[in-house]
């Protein structure tokens, strides 16, 4: 059964028992790399991501002592899959399985933007929200109540305007309560018509044990619902060829 930390080396990260994985995602454009400057400086590695065309950056920073390897995830939309920019997102996220995810929105369309962060809440819970763009949202007499906004999705809600790096003191502060379990999200859940409730309960059961450990279950029974092939071979690359077999027995829409 791979580990997590296998899983990670998959993406190029070497395992460091010291130091935390974070994800930043967003949509394109929403400050996602000025955020991942602001807060690595010059500790920053760029390549490509394992087997793709698509720019990896990764870097690193200190923060009250403990040290965090930032990811600079491709601008999307959507995580359910269709461009390897989105590929790479939604791998990097249920595969790698970061410590936290920051999703970098944009102050000033901040309802297209919610679409990925409550997709990013169904994989995981350790999700962060950095509302950016504060600054232009301001000229335009945009208002975000940025409490409300976190007592409404159960995660922290930080606004920054990244250009001129305010507010990124407190997103790192963020970030480390998130790790170190000072602050435990609770993201909340899309609940969907009662039929299709039902099923995920019946088909979440079914997942074998193991597999559960390694993806968010419900998250896993929902793909399995929606027939995604793209996320299950995808999963099935991370998988022993035998818990793979389990899987497949199971349901017989899992792609062979
Ligand atoms: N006014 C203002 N501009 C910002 C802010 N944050 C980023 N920008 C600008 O917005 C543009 C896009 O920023 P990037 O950091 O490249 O955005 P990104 O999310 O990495 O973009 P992709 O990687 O293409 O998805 C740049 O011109 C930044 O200087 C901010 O808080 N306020
Ligand atoms: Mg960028």
């Amino acid at each position: 059964m791979p580990q997590a930390t296998d899983l990670r080396k998959m993406f190029n990260i070497q395992p460091d028992p010291e130091a935390a994985l974070v994800a930043l995602a967003g949509n394109p454009n929403t400050g996602k790399s000025t955020i991942f400057n602001a807060l690595t400086g010059l500790r920053q590695h760029t390549g490509n991501w394992p087997g793709k065309t698509v720019l990896q950056a990764r870097g690193t920073f200190i923060f009250r002592g403990h040290k965090y390897i930032l990811v600079d995830l491709p601008g999307t939309y959507s995580l359910l899959a269709n461009s390897a920019e989105e590929i790479v997102a939604r791998n990097f996220l249920c595969f790698a399985r970061p410590d936290a995810t920051v999703v970098v929105a944009d102050a000033t369309c901040l309802e297209r933007n919610l679409n990925l962060v409550l997709q990013v809440m169904e994989i995981t819970s350790r999700v962060i929200v950095c509302v950016n763009l504060m600054d232009e949202a301001r000229r335009k007499n945009i208002f975000i109540d940025t409490e409300c906004l976190a007592r409404e999705l159960g995660v922290p809600v930080v606004a920054t305007a990244a250009r001129s790096g305010q507010g990124v003191a407190e997103l790192k502060a963020g970030i480390d309560d998130l790790v170190r379990g000072r602050i435990v999200p609770t993201p909340r859940r899309l609940v969907y018509d009662p039929e299709i409730e039902d099923a995920l309960t019946r088909v979440e059961q079914q997942i074998p044990g193991e597999i559960k450990e390694l993806f968010n279950a419900r998250w896993l029974a929902m793909r399995i619902l929606d027939n995604d092939r793209s996320t299950l071979d995808n999963i099935r690359q991370y998988l022993e060829p035998a818990e793979w077999g389990v899987l497949r027995e199971r349901f017989k829409y899992c792609p062979t």
